[in-house]
């Protein structure tokens, strides 16, 4: 995406430095700072403290860990064992979103294809590029799928914009290009049809009044943020036409796990029959669970991140504290809409229902041989 005139990705591989390198989206919108990860302990750290996150990135940074792993052991040969358990390590830095375990997975299975160190590396870092184009490519085709739906409904309310809510940030910053729940709304905007965007603050860390107000600010597209509380209120005077979220897992079945937040969201929609739609590429189907609520595992964080704000001030980050010193606070950082609730799905292949049949129809060839 264009930052300020110059083509950005939140990742990317340096050739001439021959290092792998991320926006530090803690520092956003205030600051643009790039990172350098050297090791799998810096990949492991930008993942699990955010440096990097969404779920398509942090399967990517995954993937490029397993390259960093190999690169830092040098050509001193690889133990098979020790390689494994740096892999798991870089599997287990965040539980939920499902894309880091499929990027190191796939990255891992076809290190394992080739014996020498120098082609095992070549091929973690092939495998790895690859598989950003492809989620490029994915999220892209996510964005064509959903204008469609957006046309549709700017055709239905001619003379004013498309009002879409938002929750958390599923935005370029959180995958390579377009973003997922963004992607759609980009297409529209760049197609010329009015919208505009409803962003959910989202906290504690604020991804959507941080993140997502930055981006779509950057690419022109009217916004408005809002508290996370806000949604069922504006639904209920007609002032949303659609929800679009992302998605950190989902099952095969439609369940859909996003940031925490996004369920209230989804009973909101529903009370008020307001469609709610769910933007993913096939990385982040979950195609061995078949029950969110209960297998899905939820990432409890730091309550420190409830306990105290963070923003900016004469030039500087500082942090501040909201609650009582004795106050416990608990950090559940995702929750599980069940499929009942979801409208649809926008995927690379197209939209299809919430239900188990739909799923596994439109990605068939998945299921061939299972
Ligand atoms: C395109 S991403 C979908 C999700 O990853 C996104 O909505 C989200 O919940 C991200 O959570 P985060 O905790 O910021 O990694």
């Amino acid at each position: 995406m264009n930052v300020d005139g110059k083509e950005m990705r939140p990742i990317w591989f340096d050739p001439d430095t021959e290092t792998v390198r991320v926006i530090d989206q803690r520092w956003l919108p205030h600051e643009l700072i790039i990172k350098d990860l050297t090791h799998v302990d810096e990949v492991i750290h930008a993942i699990r403290e955010m440096v990097v996150r969404g779920a398509p990135l942090i399967g990517a940074t995954g993937a490029l860990g397993v390259y960093v792993i190999l690169v830092q052991k040098g050509n001193r040969g690889m133990d098979d064992a020790w390689f494994s358990s740096q892999c798991d390590d870089l599997k287990n830095a965040r539980p939920t979103a499902t894309n880091l375990r499929w990027g190191v997975n796939r990255v891992q299975a076809k290190v394992m294809e080739k014996t020498s160190h120098e082609t095992r590396i070549q091929a973690a870092l092939d495998e790895s590029l690859a598989i950003m184009e492809e989620e490029a490519d994915n999220c892209r085709k996510i964005g064509t799928h959903g204008l469609e739906l957006i046309r549709e409904t700017a055709d239905r309310n001619p003379g004013r914009p498309v009002n879409i809510l938002t929750h958390c940030n599923a935005g370029w910053l959180a995958c390579i290009e377009y973003g997922t729940a963004t992607a759609p709304i980009y297409a529209a905007h760049d197609a010329g049809i009015p919208v505009h965007v409803w962003v959910d603050e989202t906290r504690p860390l604020n991804q959507g009044a941080r993140l997502t107000a930055w981006e779509l600010g950057k690419h022109g597209v009217p916004h408005t943020v809002i508290t996370d509380n806000a949604g069922g209120h504006l639904m209920q005077h007609g002032r949303v036409d659609l929800v679009i979220v992302g998605t950190d897992r989902t099952t095969r079945t439609g369940d859909v796990a996003n940031k925490i937040g996004t369920y209230l969201k989804a009973l909101a929609a529903r009370d008020n029959d307001i469609p709610f739609y769910v933007a993913l590429p096939a990385s982040t189907f979950d195609w061995d669970l078949t029950d969110g609520i209960r297998e899905i595992p939820i990432e409890e964080r730091d309550p420190d991140e409830i306990r105290y704000v963070r923003g900016w001030h004469d030039d500087a980050m500082i942090q501040v504290r909201i609650t009582p010193m004795d106050s416990p606070a608990a950090n559940h950082a995702f929750d599980v809409t069940p499929a009942r609730l979801v409208t649809g799905f926008i995927t690379e292949r197209g939209v299809c229902d919430a239900s188990e049949s739909a799923i596994t129809a439109l990605y068939a060839d998945r299921f061939k041989n299972d």
